[in-house]
């Protein structure tokens, strides 16, 4: 049951939960001013092990001040729980913002100024936030039974893009898991089954991604290549992805690495303006390791570079890696790498090569294209090497 005051403050709603607990829209009393506020919720065999994230997640965070970069206020414990107070993002996902159309935003530029409009807002011109479809990491949760080495969430807890398609033009899902309503924000249908065949040998791309895989890659049906490939999304889609290496360059110059880079830890705000959230997983690089100090390995298989997954020291790049995914995704509609299960992913990984963006989406930006390709390369040493150097690359 929803707490009504934790500490100072009050409990007004439920944004959403992920995989440590529940973020709530609170009321400081103190100062009136509305935050967000994220209760950890384990049971009783993830408490050390969350409570253990949370304060890291904290410890990352208190000290950063970065317009890309979410803002931590305040911690405390409540019945047991650790607690986090943060600043309150009326926004978006970037998977969502970049869902939205171009009639639904106020400008159309692809600047940083404009807002969101249409049926995104409700009536007093506060944002809905759509909820990540938390079942699937609930449910893997349960089945790694809180105790085992992997936390299979990660497997499964960023929505497939499927998951907005699935309204269709009716809508997008809302809610907390189990409560999902419909709001009228139609959705961009990105995935389908009607997909071409195309041999990849068949494409000259403009730069070297190495051997294509000599399988057949599905070139997405034409409708969904001009919704991906729309210039305003595109415009949208560079925008934000120059504050998210600011974000990036920000944290990494702190010595810290986020490790759990994914869509839903990225929101835009009315405003455009990216911010960075949830850096549980961020660790100062001096003790770093691929696992947790329990042995638990943390992070969103997805998103996870190849050291990531073979516990290997992380820097930066890991960050850039799964910087790479998410580019790759928002470009094509599909995860470079996609499997049934943990190990074959892990496998496909750390073993095969994507196909190629301009495979799939033969008219999407090669500029984009080129930056993904050069930024999920499985070797650290080949990718570009900072945030830094994939701004200048989107920029170019
Ligand atoms: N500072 C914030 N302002 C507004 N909404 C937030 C804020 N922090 C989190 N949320 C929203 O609350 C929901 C739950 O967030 P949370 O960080 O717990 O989970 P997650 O990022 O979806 O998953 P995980 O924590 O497992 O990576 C998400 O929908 C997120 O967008």
């Amino acid at each position: 049951m929803r707490p009504k005051v934790i500490g100072p403050y009050r409990v007004l709603e439920t944004l959403g939960s992920g995989g440590i607990g529940t973020v709530y829209r609170a009321l400081d009393d103190r100062t009136n001013e509305a935050v967000a506020l994220k209760l950890l919720s384990g049971g009783p065999a993830m408490d050390s092990r969350a409570a253990k994230r949370l304060v890291r997640e904290f410890e990352a965070l208190e000290d950063l001040a970065h317009p890309n970069v979410v803002k931590v206020y305040d911690t405390g414990v409540y019945q047991s729980s650790p607690y986090l107070v943060m600043e309150l993002i009326e926004g978006l996902t970037l998977r969502d913002y970049l869902s939205l159309r171009s009639d639904q935003m106020v400008s159309s530029s692809s600047g940083s100024s404009g807002s969101f409009s249409g049926g995104s807002f409700s009536g007093s011109g506060s944002f809905r936030r759509p909820q990540a479809p938390a079942s699937a990491s609930r449910e893997a949760n349960s089945e790694d039974g809180g105790g085992g080495l992997f936390d299979l969430s990660a497997f499964a807890e960023e929505a497939p893009s499927e998951e907005m398609a699935s309204g269709g033009s009716g809508g997008m899902r809302f809610g907390t898991s189990g409560s999902a309503a419909r709001l009228p924000i139609p959705v961009e249908p990105w995935l389908g089954s009607d997909s071409d065949e195309v041999d990849p040998l068949e494409f000259e791309l403009p730069y070297d991604v190495g051997a294509p895989e000599p399988v057949p890659v599905k070139r997405e049906s034409a409708a969904k290549l001009e919704a991906l490939n729309r210039p305003e999304r595109v415009g949208r889609l560079k925008d934000a992805l120059l504050q998210v290496c600011e974000a990036l360059a920000y944290i990494h110059a702190h010595g810290l690495v986020h490790r759990d880079l994914k869509p839903s830890n990225i929101m835009v705000d009315e405003d455009r303006q990216v911010r960075l959230m949830d850096f549980g997983l961020a660790k100062f690089l001096a003790d770093d390791a691929g696992m947790t100090l329990d042995g638990r390995m943390v992070g969103t298989f997805r998103y996870m570079p190849p050291e990531q997954i073979l516990g290997e020291p992380l820097d930066g790049r890991a960050d850039l890696y799964s910087l790479g995914v998410i580019l790759y995704e928002l470009m094509t509609g599909r995860p470079p790498f996609d499997a049934k299960s943990p190990v074959d992913l892990w496998h496909k990984v750390l073993e095969t090569e994507p196909p190629p963006v301009l495979a799939i989406n033969q008219w999407g930006d090669p500029q984009l294209a080129r930056v993904a390709h050069r930024l999920i390369r499985k070797e650290p040493d080949d990718r570009l090497q900072t945030a830094e150097e994939v701004y200048e690359a989107l920029s170019e």
